[in-house]
């Protein structure tokens, strides 16, 4: 596998680039070359993630794939001055070439939500985008991590596992849903309440990613805070439910969560990439394949490791008002995952 230095990557990369990344990557000397496809690079998601991830070290092929738009999005995103090489996939006859070879596939392709919409309310379109695209994938690169981020992730993951089946490349440890936005989400809203240093809050969540099927384990956050009141724990409990919601009414029909969603997504694929990297106790939450419970897709925490999931971490201690809001959660996201299920089957 071909290696590069980290120091040039670090020497290309570092000068003029939000240094996050780039200084949280460096535990070896050298790293393998990885290529990263996004497909619907020209989005709302897609823009800004596409530029994340080309500041990204790890990154050494970054390719942006849409049904349009894409040659202005790469041409403008390949001027950073950062190691990894950019290249443009328009239309359906450019996905195999924007897939093959990948290590890493980030899909927020699809519709988002206007107000009033529930994120079920995209299936109809959604469900097919990410059905075309994930068959695609089992053809040209079914060793890849693929990173589900389009809506409904409680139904699209479940799609993209029967696809992955039907073609004979499905992999358990390969297939994640992002729910990065509603930890990154958690850890915001709990820093503000408790007045405590955001860049230390760690807090699970488990479950799926739409109303309460996200649910937050306050109780298992770090620093722990004893100045919260159960009020004002349930209360941080329905505003990170609602996160999405929030955004889509605030943009008041221009669309749903952008530019928090990029940085999500890019924490969770600079995660995937680590993991495949060898780096060791890489934990992020996503939605996977799981027997944490009795549904067969949950989100909870992950170890990440060379083959994608290692582990699938247990829930922990439970509060009596998070073992509530568990059971309630389960009819919804069962539902969720079945829809998906019975569609992949039906199509
Ligand atoms: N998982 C999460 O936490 C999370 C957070 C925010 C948004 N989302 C979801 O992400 C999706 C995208 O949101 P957005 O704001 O970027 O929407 P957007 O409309 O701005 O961008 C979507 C892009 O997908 C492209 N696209 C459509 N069909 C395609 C196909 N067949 N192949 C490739 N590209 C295709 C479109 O051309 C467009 O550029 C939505 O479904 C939204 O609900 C998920
Ligand atoms: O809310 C949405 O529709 C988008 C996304 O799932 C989010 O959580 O922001």
């Amino acid at each position: 596998m071909a290696m590069r230095s980290v120091r040039s990557a670090l020497r290309s990369g570092s000068s003029s680039s939000p240094s996050h990344f780039l200084r949280r990557c460096y535990c070896s000397e050298s790293v393998p070359e990885r290529k990263v496809t996004i497909l619907g690079a020209a989005g709302g998601i897609g823009q800004p993630l596409a530029l994340l991830m080309k500041i990204n070290p790890l990154v050494s092929n970054l390719a942006l794939y849409d049904i349009a738009g894409t040659p202005g999005v790469a041409a403008d995103v390949s001027h950073v001055n950062t190691i990894s090489q950019v290249a443009g996939f328009m239309g359906e006859d450019q996905l195999g070439k924007a897939l093959e070879g990948s290590d890493v596939v980030i899909i927020p392709a699809g519709v988002p939500r206007k107000p009033g919409m529930t994120r079920d309310d995209l299936f109809n379109i959604n469900a097919g985008i990410v059905k075309s695209l994930c068959i695609a994938i089992a053809k040209y690169c079914p060793n890849a991590l693929v990173n589900v981020i389009s809506n409904p992730v409680n139904s699209t993951v479940p799609i993209a596992a029967e696809v992955f089946k039907k073609a004979g490349t499905f992999d358990e440890k390969k297939l994640f849903g992002v729910t990065t936005l509603d930890v990154v989400r958690a850890k915001t809203f709990y820093a503000a309440k408790a007045k405590v240093p955001v860049s230390e809050v760690n807090v699970p969540v488990v479950g799926g990613h739409a109303g309460i099927t996200i649910l937050p384990l306050f109780s298992q956050t770090t620093p722990k805070s004893n100045n919260l009141s159960d009020e004002d724990i349930q209360a941080l409990t329905k505003r990170t439910q609602d996160g999405g919601t929030e955004v889509v009414e605030a943009k008041a029909g221009k669309g749903s969560a952008t530019l928090s969603m990029a940085y999500a997504g890019a924490i969770f694929a600079d995660a995937c990439l680590k993991g495949l990297n060898g780096v060791p106790e890489v934990v992020e939450c996503s939605y996977v394949q799981s027997s944490i419970t009795e549904l067969p897709f949950f989100s909870s925490k992950v170890r990440l490791g060379k083959n994608g999931v290692e582990e699938v971490l247990g829930l922990g201690p439970l509060s009596d008002y998070e073992k509530e809001g568990l059971e309630k959660l389960k009819p919804d996201l069962k539902a969720s995952i079945e829809k998906g299920i019975k569609f992949a089957a039906q199509s």
